[in-house]
């Protein structure tokens, strides 16, 4: 007899960050995963993980929301459901929750990785096959500090960890964080990829001036620079701008991809699980940009290592022009898995075992979860 869906558990986790972590939008000292487990009636249980960066300041849900959606909307629509038939279920969640594509992210990664355990087979082989085991990853210096970016950098450098960097910009006068970009450059330049993510503070001709600044001053790729909803400009900037444009929040479905290729976009595209609805449907947006000459990026929410690792499978099927940047994990004092990822020349290893690869460390789950819930 085929399994079906016994039950669904999740969890608000709350892990310190190693440092303040400053964007356009928040500071970060905290980072909030909502973790999912769903447990099969064959005994085997998938995890999941939807995280989302401050609150309700990046994202349209938050950790609460994202938790409430699960626990009172996709959980009862799941259990009693054939456990290994992952599209039915997935139209199934579609058909009755709109929306909502973080919390649905968790759900459809959980179902993999438990039908990963049944089949003996890792996330990646039930998404097609992996390209390589290991991913390039990037870090992101962003501590609101110049010269402590700059030190930062010069560590991870030596010690060979990362070699292209991302700056936050966005949050300060124009002046400012051309001033700051240009000193990051300056030092880290001629050894690392130097790029930025302006999180769509610039208005167009705010923009215009600042993309020619940074693409004469040798950074390599702007990510969403403008507002998500102005996609005029961000394909203008991508025709006239000397360097590549990564579009991040004005990207999450394949229909908004076929939008920004019908327009001419000539960029690249930041791809999300957590915007896309999951590491299979994410694939969808992938493959609509590749169609179009959009080149692709692994991109993160700041994810703990189950979020990570769900990513690291869906990326792994696929050409990445622009590499990745999944270091979330690294970003925290803490994990909650029994065991880290290898992070190490650059790359970050792809985890070989059946489902995501990942254990939960049920002690420490417990210890960072939140008390009333
Ligand atoms: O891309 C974003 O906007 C979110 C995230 C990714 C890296 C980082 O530092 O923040
Ligand atoms: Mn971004």
């Amino acid at each position: 007899m085929s399994a079906t869906i016994e039950h669904l558990e999740s969890w608000l986790v709350d892990l310190p960050t190693i440092r303040p972590h400053k964007l356009s939008m928040t500071t970060m000292g905290c980072q909030t995963l909502v973790i999912l487990r769903i447990v099969r009636s064959d005994g085997i249980s998938g995890l999941g993980e939807a995280t989302t960066i401050g609150g309700l300041s990046y994202g349209v849900e938050s950790p609460e929301g994202i938790k409430s959606a699960l626990d009172n909307y996709l959980a009862p629509l799941l259990v009693g459901q054939p456990a290994d038939d992952i599209n039915p279920l997935l139209a199934r969640l579609e058909k009755a929750v709109k929306g909502n594509t973080f919390a649905k992210s968790a759900v459809e990664t959980a179902l993999l990785d438990a039908r990963g355990k049944a089949l003996g087979l890792p996330v990646s082989a039930l998404l097609g096959g992996a390209l390589s085991t290991s991913l390039p990853v990037l870090w992101t210096l962003a501590s609101g500090d110049t010269a402590r970016d700059i030190a930062e950098g010069e560590q991870l450098l030596e010690s060979g960890r990362h070699n292209a960097f991302k700056l936050k910009i966005g949050a300060r006068e124009l002046a400012t964080d051309l001033a700051h970009t240009r000193a990051i450059v300056e030092a880290l330049g001629c050894r690392a990829s130097i790029r930025v993510d302006v999180n769509q503070a610039w208005d167009a001709s705010t923009a215009a001036r600042g993309c020619a600044e940074l693409a004469a001053m040798g950074v390599d790729l702007i990510e969403q620079p403008v507002a998500a909803h102005d996609r005029d400009a961000l394909v203008r900037l991508s025709h006239h701008c000397g360097t590549a444009i990564l579009a991040d929040e004005a990207v999450a479905s394949p229909q908004d991809g076929f939008d920004i290729a019908r327009r001419g976009f000539s960029g690249a595209c930041a791809l999300k699980i957590a915007k896309s609805g999951g590491p299979a449907s994410v694939l969808k947006l992938a493959n609509v940009a590749q169609a179009a000459g959009i080149g692709l990026y692994g991109g993160t929410m700041l994810e703990g290592t189950i979020g990570t690792v769900a990513s690291l499978h869906a990326w792994s099927t696929l050409p990445l022009a622009w590499g990745t940047e999944m270091f979330g994990p690294l970003l925290l004092k803490d994990d909650i898995v029994v065991r880290p990822l290898d992070f190490a020349n650059g790359q970050v290893a792809l985890p070989q075992g059946p489902g995501l690869g990942v254990e939960l460390d049920e002690d420490k789950l417990r210890r960072y979860s939140r008390a009333s819930q």
